[in-house]
């Protein structure tokens, strides 16, 4: 079996113990090539070689940023227009394993791996001995003529403002830490518009919902974790169905505590209120904003945004866990 591995070198969690720790454990149980990504993008570009290659495999060592791009090559071969059709898309495509070597790492501890890089390992090399794989489906985002995929979350709103505010603490030199996601959201909840809801939720079979200020569209639970601890939004979401939401009509903090201490406990039952909008297992929806809205997908901050159409991939990717 052939496999290509992907390393962030600059992913929060990741050294260079850890990178030849699992060269080492995957170089004795395939036939390995190692690539370090060395820009944004270059690991999208690399896993979209990787099916004309005849690579078996596509392992990640990175944060959800650079397997978010791992996964979008995979789904965007380049000769992928001559690939046949198949009833199970992910039998034509090289199956993934995920090691995370990031700050949240929730793809990872969303398909049950440790969030420890060794750890991880360990659990992939077992699942590459038993041939044991899952099959995954993941979201998928258009806008203006674009469209990227998600493997775990996407969301519109005061969600993807935090994200923003984050990652402009990053480019700065700060680390992206729970702590510093927590602080961020508290302060930035101070700044945050929650008196004008901008955004209307259409889709097929959908009733129309109006005066939405926030979207949380997932494609798994957890939605992401604070430290150990789950941050449960739509703890139906799975990878085996479609896509879930959960949208919120009021802001303020009377409507907006219950819900908080709701999606941090471990239950199963769906937050209530009549200010909320749910959706399970959808294949398509739609947001669309009278103004422009911040936009992020798994946890990338990818602009403000009008309209966007969210839609489900099945059976997209075979990961091996
Ligand atoms: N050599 C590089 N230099 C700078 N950026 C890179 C490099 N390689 C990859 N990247 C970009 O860095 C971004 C963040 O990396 P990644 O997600 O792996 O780690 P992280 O940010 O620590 O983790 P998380 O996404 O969990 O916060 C990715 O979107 C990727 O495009």
């Amino acid at each position: 079996m052939r496999a290509m591995l992907l390393v962030n070198p600059k992913a929060t969690t990741t050294n260079a113990r850890t990178r030849d720790v699992l060269i080492r454990a995957l170089g004795a149980a395939v036939e390995l090539t190692v690539e370090e990504t060395r820009y944004r993008g270059h690991a999208a570009a690399l896993a979209a070689t990787s099916l004309a290659k005849g690579y078996d495999i596509v392992a990640v060592l990175g944060g959800d940023g650079t397997i978010n791009e791992t996964v979008n090559g995979l789904l965007n071969p380049v000769n992928g227009d001559d690939a046949p059709l198949l009833d199970d898309p992910s039998t034509g495509r090289p199956a993934l394993i995920v090691i995370p070597g990031g700050s949240a790492n929730v793809f990872a501890r969303a398909l049950g791996l440790p969030n420890d890089p060794v750890e991880s390992t360990g659990a992939v090399l077992e699942a590459l001995r038993d041939g044991r794989r899952r099959t995954v489906g993941l979201g998928q985002a258009l806008w203006e003529g674009q469209s990227r995929y998600f493997t775990f979350c996407s969301g519109m709103g005061y969600d993807a403002e935090v994200v923003r505010a984050v990652e402009g603490l990053r480019g700065t030199g700060r680390k992206a830490t729970p702590t510093r996601y927590v602080n961020t959201a508290l302060r930035h909840y101070l700044a945050t518009d929650k008196h004008h809801p901008a955004m209307t939720l259409t889709g097929p079979g959908i009733p129309t919902a109006r005066g939405v200020f926030m979207a949380i569209v997932s494609n798994t639970s957890p939605w992401t974790y604070v430290r150990s601890r789950p941050v449960r939004p739509t703890p139906w979401a799975s990878f085996e169905t479609g896509l879930d939401l959960l949208g919120l009509r009021r802001m303020g903090l009377i409507s907006l505590t219950p819900v908080i201490r709701h999606i941090l406990t471990e239950s199963d039952a769906l937050p209530s209120g009549r200010h909320l909008v749910q959706l399970h297992d959808e294949p398509e929806f739609t947001l669309t904003a009278d103004r422009p809205v911040a936009f992020q997908l798994d946890g990338d901050y990818l602009g403000e945004r009008e309209t966007v159409t969210f839609r489900s991939t099945p059976n997209a990717l075979q990961v091996l866990v």
